[in-house]
């Protein structure tokens, strides 16, 4: 945890600029620029680090490219977000680059501003990420990633010590995330007696969670063959109280509602995308006339395991404030407590893994309900 979050970002900021300028290959080609404007792009990237806005402009104005990099793969936004100064930020978000820029450590721009204790650059990045997030999907496709989903669902999937693997190696699910499950249970599950929904199974991790609270009906949603054999294995399918639809949730809605009101709904999937959350959440608030919603009114308590944008804390932080404002428009009030989730720095845990799926100190539980009605 140190050596990535303080170690190596420290030594990175601290290092100022290396001579030597890579450009990008877009929008120009290493070939393409000529000795002049490189000097040009060089005293842009420093402007930036100074937090020299004016400069910056200058610069700009002067025909210095804005898409470079240096060799360790630091744009300008990374500079800007080093020097914490909001303007500069700012004028190079409006030039172009991406909030989402990433260094050849892997590190955004809010890496560099959180490192320097600088909050309004990094706010200033999070809202950035925000509206860019909310336009572009107005220009996306309005469905789902099916087809990533049934890859994954027609995959073998293993159950090995601590984890639970898919064909590539991915983590489906890991035993470090047993205490957020049991907090997310305490949660949807807040007296004996509950109705209660989860959606996918995985290891059962919050499943046994939510049977020690006493529900009075438990349904489990879980579209995995594997995962499906396993539950039963279990005894999962004679426990007295728990009702399993096996298929994909998307096809399971007139049995979740059957089987409901829920006084609490939990959602960890995998190989879904933030659309498909999305399209769970229309499916579980929507209200009309004929058709009352999934979770109960208006007490019911809806989680979901808050994995968005979980490599990087300033994706993390742009998701949690789209996915709160698209709650909010389902009429859902979000509340994030937060637990501290170091344990997952700990390069053991993830030894085996394709790739870790959560690299941020801190989880952010959300607490769904339902708001006021004026
Ligand atoms: C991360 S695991 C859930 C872990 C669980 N919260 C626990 O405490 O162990 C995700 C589960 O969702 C299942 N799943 C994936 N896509 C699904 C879908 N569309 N509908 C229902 N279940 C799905 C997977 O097979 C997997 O078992």
């Amino acid at each position: 945890m140190v050596v990535y979050y303080s170690g190596i970002i420290f030594w990175k900021i601290t290092s100022g600029l290396p001579l030597k300028i890579n450009m990008s290959s877009e929008p120009h080609s290493h070939e393409q620029i000529s000795d002049d404007s490189a000097s040009k792009e060089a005293l842009l990237l420093a402007a930036c680090h100074e937090g020299n806005a004016k400069q910056v402009e200058d610069l700009i104005e002067q025909g210095a490219e804005i898409f470079v990099t240096d060799e360790t793969g630091r744009t300008a936004l990374h500079f800007a977000a080093a020097s914490g100064d909001v303007e500069t930020v700012k004028l190079v978000l409006k030039s172009g680059i991406p909030w989402t820029s990433l260094d050849v450590g892997d590190y955004t721009a809010g890496d560099y501003a959180e490192a320097g204790g600088h909050d309004e650059a990094y706010e200033e990045l999070v809202q950035a990420g925000v509206r860019a997030e909310m336009v572009l999907r107005m220009f996306s496709s309005d469905v789902g990633d099916k087809a990533a989903n049934e890859d994954y669902l027609t995959q073998p999937v293993v159950y090995s010590g601590d984890r639970l693997i898919d064909a590539e190696k991915n983590g489906v699910m890991m035993s470090w995330e047993a205490p957020l499950m049991e907090l997310h249970a305490k949660v949807i599950c807040s007296k004996p007696g509950s109705t209660v929904l989860n959606v996918g199974f995985g290891m059962g991790i919050i499943d046994s969670a939510l049977q020690e609270l006493g529900p009075g009906r438990h349904v489990i949603v879980e579209a995995h063959p594997d995962v499906y054999q396993h539950m039963k294995d279990e005894g999962w399918d004679t426990k007295p109280n728990v009702h399993i639809l096996f298929g994909r949730w998307q096809d399971k809605l007139e049995e979740i509602r059957a089987l409901g009101p829920y006084d609490g709904i939990f959602f960890d999937t995998f190989g879904e995308f933030y659309k498909d959350l999305d399209d769970f959440h229309k499916a579980i608030f929507a209200t009309s006339q004929s058709v009352q919603p999934i979770l109960s009114q208006p007490d019911g308590i809806y989680s979901f395991f808050n994995g968005l944008g979980g490599d990087h804390k300033l994706f993390h932080d742009v998701y949690c404030r789209v996915v709160r404002a698209d709650l909010l428009a389902l009429g859902m009030e979000t509340q994030f407590s937060q637990v501290s989730s170091d344990v997952v720095f700990d390069k053991e845990l993830w030894k085996g893994i394709k790739r870790p799926y959560w690299m941020i100190k801190t989880y952010n539980l959300p607490t769904c309900t339902w708001a006021a009605k004026d």
